[in-house]
């Protein structure tokens, strides 16, 4: 959808203690996965646990436009009906992504190896955002693309008749370059390759082997290589949404820098490829604790117990970035709250989410009386020390949910009250965030 409803100022308050369970909902990145390996597989796929905030229902809306019945039986619970690798059919209007830049980049993948025609756009922020970077690679399979200047939607994709594999080395951290590549070499005959030199969330790999592609990663010199071999038949599947680790990191975050909190935050996916805000936290001297871990729907999960901190500015490793790459706004919100400097390198490919998220975080928290220093590919933040950060501003949000909700978890700490242009697009991924944040005793009114 491209249409978010009005603009929605909302405002955050210093909030006493927040004390409770925080149930965060199902993983956005494996709510989309679910819904287009399901389409992808013969049968009918059982999913649990599916988030259900805007960009997954694009998704399932886009999966439905291609071909697949895709039905709701209750909160979370949702099936699919594949069509099968290779079984698309074309659909007969554009399909409209809103604000969802995996959404658009995956189906690219998955649609560019089918001889058919797709036409795709989304909203003012989707619009802006790179598309050359999955068109490229998928240019190697012989897909055609015709978008506006500098690779933007809306665009058409002409699929491959007669695609080739494809041996491609991902040029920047992005799982979702990954993912539509693989996603294209599943109808391509042969093996198809990726490379990646750093590691990004792998859930495209987990998952395609659990509907039973043939898919094999490697660590060597280069970095991860992923060899999948083509043409398989995909196997419906049972899956069980965890919990979404860059989610919880909303509350967790809030509940470490409001004075006298203790919350409990069950069934959160600790994957390795998901974890670095938690392990920089716990650096800051965060007082987490990771209880009852096991394995839920393939991921390793915990049952996480966070406690209001006094905390220290670190310098975060930038290795860790594409483990860490959702969180770093709501980080820099923590970090204002710490005692010393925190600083954030390597964290470029901020400026292509869906707004550039290094100047938004810096402009807000300068307007909130932070002092923060920026370049192409660092943000540096100066803490205030805990609950010190003055606030008092309005802050824009530029249709992004993660910016939105970090600068409402500052006003829960802040000395005077905090105000977002737009809570609107907190819907795309946490369409629970008000209800689960005031009953945890925040304050946040609308405007
Ligand atoms: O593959 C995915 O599910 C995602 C990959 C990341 O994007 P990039 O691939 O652009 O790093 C991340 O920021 C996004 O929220 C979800
Ligand atoms: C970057 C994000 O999502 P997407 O790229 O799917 O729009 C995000 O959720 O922070």
């Amino acid at each position: 959808m491209s249409g978010h409803g009005p603009a929605q100022v909302m405002t955050a308050t210093k909030s006493g203690p927040l004390i409770g369970r925080a149930e965060v909902p199902g993983d956005k990145s494996i709510s989309h996965r679910a819904l287009i390996f399901g389409a992808m597989a013969v049968g009918e796929t059982r999913i649990t646990g599916l988030l259900e905030g805007q960009d997954v229902l694009d998704t399932a809306s886009a999966m439905r436009a291609f071909g697949a019945e895709v039905t709701q039986h209750g909160q979370g619970a949702w099936s699919v009906h594949g069509v099968g690798v290779g079984g698309f059919r074309e659909p007969t209007g554009v399909i409209d992504f809103g604000n969802s830049g995996t959404g658009v980049r995956l189906i690219m993948g998955a649609m560019a190896t089918t001889a058919m025609t797709a036409t795709f756009t989304g909203d003012a922020s989707l619009r802006k955002r790179p598309m050359g970077r999955v068109t490229d690679p998928l240019a190697l399979f012989g897909t055609q693309a015709y978008g506006r200047r500098g690779g933007r939607l809306p665009m058409t994709l002409v699929g491959a008749a007669n695609p080739v594999p494809v041996r491609y080395t991902t040029p920047m951290p992005s799982a979702q370059v990954k993912s539509a590549v693989l996603l294209a070499g599943l109808n391509a005959p042969g093996q198809t390759v990726v490379i990646e030199r750093e590691a990004t969330r792998d859930h495209s790999e987990r998952m395609l082997v659990g509907f039973g592609a043939e898919l094999v990663v490697e660590q060597t010199d280069e970095g991860n290589v992923i060899t999948l071999t083509g043409q398989p038949d995909l196997r419906p599947q049972v899956v069980a949404v965890p919990r979404d680790p860059s989610s919880a990191a909303f509350p967790v975050c809030a509940a470490l820098i409001v004075e006298g909190s203790d919350i409990f935050v069950p069934g959160v996916s600790q994957n390795l490829t998901r974890n670095g805000v938690y392990l920089t936290l716990v650096e800051m001297g965060a007082d987490i604790t990771f209880e009852n871990p096991r394995e839920e729907g393939g991921e390793p999960v915990a049952d996480l117990r966070v406690k209001f901190s006094e905390m220290t500015g670190i310098e975060v490793p930038p290795e860790r970035a594409p483990s860490m790459i959702d969180e770093y706004p709501v980080l820099a919100v923590v970090a204002a709250n710490a005692t010393g400097r925190t600083v954030m390198r390597g964290i470029k490919e901020l400026r292509v989410k869906e707004s550039d998220r290094i100047d938004a975080m810096a402009r807000g928290l300068e307007a909130c009386g932070v002092m923060v220093e920026e370049d192409e590919d660092t943000l540096i933040v100066h803490g205030r020390g805990p609950g010190s950060m003055p606030g008092g501003a309005t802050c824009a949000t530029h249709l992004d949910h993660r910016i939105a909700m970090s600068f409402l978890v500052a006003g829960m700490a802040s000395v005077a009250p905090i105000s977002i242009d737009d809570a609107s697009p907190i819907a795309t991924s946490f369409p629970l965030f008000e209800g689960l944040m005031t009953g945890l005793g925040a304050t946040l009114t609308k405007a």
